[in-house]
């Protein structure tokens, strides 16, 4: 059947993994993997260390051929399309360390994000003409009017990647994604190494880059009172396989996800940051009234 490339029709899923696996050497990195991701949600992948995550993540937008299953984008099966013209078709990402020019400024660094998507050709880059120079214009009124005051980054478009903290690089690496005008966007671990407030930054960005940009977020997260309070759906892998899956309440009440970070020594973390997001808002209240 012929597919064609567009918005999903009806409630169809914009993203579908199914019965995905890949294998390193004698490694199954993942097995059988399968989910769904629906337009304007906010789905997270959660697992133990070694879990499968990062795998999916580069499957998904390319870097990895899976021996076997498919992932279809807007209804069109992508499984063997190159990782550039997955982002052409609108699969943004982050990466989990950090991949940005850290000698080039914060500006640059975010053009390179857009050029995917520019229409002029070579010849018309060399001699900087036409087309190109309107493209350019354009280019930098949209980061710059757009991205940049979104992400409250302004007073630091023009320092070197270099010298900033590491919760601003990741805002940055936020801000190329969004330059190449995703429609999923994804994010590898995106408040990994941050602090309280910078992580409460981060989350009100995800939250505003869906209401306000309309985009769909899938994230790798290990921090779990953010994977809870923001998800739509969550997923969890362990020993490259989903071990569950559906909304926040119900994977925290699934007796196997308690188990699989029982086996990776993270278990404590886990039940009290489960425990505190199960906790009735009016408790809560109650607690800070006191
Ligand atoms: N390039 C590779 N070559 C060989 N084995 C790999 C490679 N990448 C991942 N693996 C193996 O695949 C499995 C899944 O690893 P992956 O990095 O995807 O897990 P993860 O859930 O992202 O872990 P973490 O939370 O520590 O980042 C592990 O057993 C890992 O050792």
């Amino acid at each position: 059947m012929e597919t064609t490339i567009g918005q999903p029709p009806g409630n169809a899923p914009l993203l579908e993994v199914s019965d995905v696996t890949l294998t390193f050497g004698g490694v199954k990195a993942l097995s059988g993997v399968g989910f769904a991701v629906q337009p304007g949600s906010i789905t997270a992948v959660i697992g133990p260390n070694g879990a499968g995550k990062t795998s999916l993540f580069n499957t998904i937008s390319g870097f990895y051929r899976p021996g076997r299953g498919s992932i279809r984008f807007k209804g069109q099966d992508i499984t063997h399309t190159p990782a550039p013209q997955r982002a052409k078709l609108g699969l943004g990402r982050s990466f989990q360390n950090i991949a940005l020019f850290r000698g080039m400024t914060v500006l640059d660094n975010i053009k390179l994000g857009r050029h995917a998507h520019l229409k002029s050709n070579v010849f018309d880059a060399l001699f900087y003409g036409g087309r190109a120079r309107r493209e350019e214009a354009e280019l930098r009124r949209e980061i710059e009017e757009r991205i940049i005051d979104f992400l409250e980054i302004d007073h630091i478009r023009h320092a070197p990647v270099s010298a900033l903290s590491y919760g601003l690089q990741k805002r940055v690496e936020m801000a190329r994604a969004l330059a190449m005008r995703p429609e999923i966007l994804m994010l590898d671990e995106p408040v990994a190494g941050m602090n309280r407030e910078e992580t409460e930054d981060m989350a009100r960005f995800i939250l505003d880059v869906r209401a306000e940009w309309g985009v769909t977020v899938l994230m790798v997260e290990h921090d779990m009172g953010m994977v809870m309070d923001l998800s739509d759906h969550v997923v969890v892998l362990n020993f490259g396989q989903v071990i569950a899956q559906g909304v926040p309440a119900v994977v925290q009440a699934d007796p196997e996800v308690n188990r699989a970070y029982l086996g990776s020594g993270n278990v404590h973390e886990l039940r009290a940051k489960l425990q505190a997001a199960a906790r009735p808002a009016q408790a809560q209240k109650q607690e800070a009234a006191a």
